[in-house]
């Protein structure tokens, strides 16, 4: 039976992986056609989202601080979306993890399922998800890993080492990659927890909580579609995840949910996109949204997408702070792990909109169950 698992688990990469490049114009494939409901939800307006400038916050001006500060809180109360500009991340180094990205999926697929995702895990070389989803399967190619913030610097660079020695470089721009974008999450957080008013007795909560990060870095390659009408390059969802930092080409296709509509997020070569995810709902005491989003594909070009999703290590346990609980008079989310939640992601749940609600209904059965 395993053997038989494995196999299938291969053929329906490969399958996937064919569709992408052999597409044809008569046939679209049943599998990647979404339902009705979602496709006739179609995008018109712009998302006027806030750009929010860095540069006085990461210089410790106070002023500044709390200007942006206000800016966030605004942001996250209302949708959980911002961008930001003058984050310090060097735009050159991202075009040169974009373009390995691009070379990455432009490899046979011989040599990318060299690092195809293994069950249950989210580490590793998928497409379309075929391998996890029978229907709904999104029109993309993904590559995700861990970074581990205090693990062996090689961590990264090894996983690309493992798939042979003419991927070194590679391996070596995607840890820089993933230490910057560590680096910028991290401040992110004490500026939410500045937003959020709990510096004061809780200074560094949050940054605390997230020493030894194993955070999840995905490349998402959304292959030119014929019938972009009928799929999503990623469905409707929140990321389950604490935050979400994410550079995208200028070829567009990120969609959020704000005011009831669906809207466009306009790319900007300077800016990162910036969301929060299902775990930092449950640390602000669900005073801050996870952004609702969803990705459209188009029929003239690819897209790609480098994620930062900021995780703190699977075993830590999360609560929002005392003093959030204790201003809104009721604790919103049981105490939980992330190792439960992402568990909950790959084996019980495929996350969606509902993830968080479904997980906490989960969650608490289980431990009355084990009570
Ligand atoms: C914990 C995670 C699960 C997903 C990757 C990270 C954060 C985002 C999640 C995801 C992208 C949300 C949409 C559905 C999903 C299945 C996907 O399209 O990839 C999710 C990821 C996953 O389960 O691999
Ligand atoms: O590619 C994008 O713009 C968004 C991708 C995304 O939402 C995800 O991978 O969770
Ligand atoms: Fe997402």
């Amino acid at each position: 039976m395993e053997q038989m698992k494995k196999s299938s688990h291969e053929d329906k990469t490969i399958e996937s992986a064919m569709i992408f490049d052999q597409q044809t114009n008569d046939h679209f494939p049943n599998q990647f056609i979404w339902p009705k409901d979602h496709l006739s939800q179609t995008s018109t307006e712009k998302l006027n989202e806030k750009v929010i400038d860095l540069q006085g916050f990461l210089s410790h001006d106070k002023e500044a601080t709390l200007h942006a500060a206000n800016l966030v809180k605004e942001s996250c109360i209302s949708h959980g979306f911002f961008q930001v500009v003058n984050h310090g991340v060097d735009l050159d180094m991202l075009a040169l993890v974009q373009e390995h990205g691009h070379a990455f999926f432009k490899l046979p697929l011989t040599e990318k399922l060299k690092c195809k995702q293994k069950e249950g895990s989210v580490v590793g070389f998928a497409s379309g998800h075929a391998q996890r989803f029978r229907e709904k399967l999104p029109w993309k190619e993904l590559l995700t890993f861990e970074y581990h913030e205090n693990g062996p610097d090689e961590v990264v660079a090894e996983f690309f080492n493992a798939m042979g020695t003419q991927y070194k470089e590679t391996g070596l721009i995607f840890q820089k990659f993933c230490r910057t974008m560590n680096k910028l999450a991290l401040d992110l957080l004490d500026l939410l927890e500045i937003s959020l008013g709990v510096d004061g007795h809780n200074h560094n909560y949050y940054r605390k909580l997230y020493d030894d990060a194993v955070s999840i870095v995905r490349c998402n390659h959304y292959p030119q579609c014929n019938k972009p009408d009928l799929t999503f390059g990623v469905g409707p969802h929140c990321d389950p995840t604490t935050l979400t930092i994410l550079y995208q080409d200028l070829v567009g296709g990120l969609e959020v949910f704000v005011d009831n509509k669906w809207k466009s997020v306009q790319p900007h070569r300077d800016a990162l996109v910036i969301n929060i995810g299902d775990t930092f709902t449950a640390l602000s005491n669900g005073k801050y949204k996870s952004c609702l989003h969803r990705v459209s594909v188009n029929s003239l070009s690819p897209r790609l997408s480098l994620v930062f999703f900021l995780c703190p290590k699977g075993d830590r346990e999360l609560k929002a702070p005392q003093e959030l609980v204790e201003k809104d008079g009721k604790k919103e989310y049981p105490d939980f792990t992330w190792g439960e939640f992402l568990q909950f992601t790959q084996k019980n749940h495929r996350a969606d909109e509902n993830t968080l609600q479904l997980f906490t209904k989960w969650l608490l059965t289980s431990k009355n169950h084990n009570a």
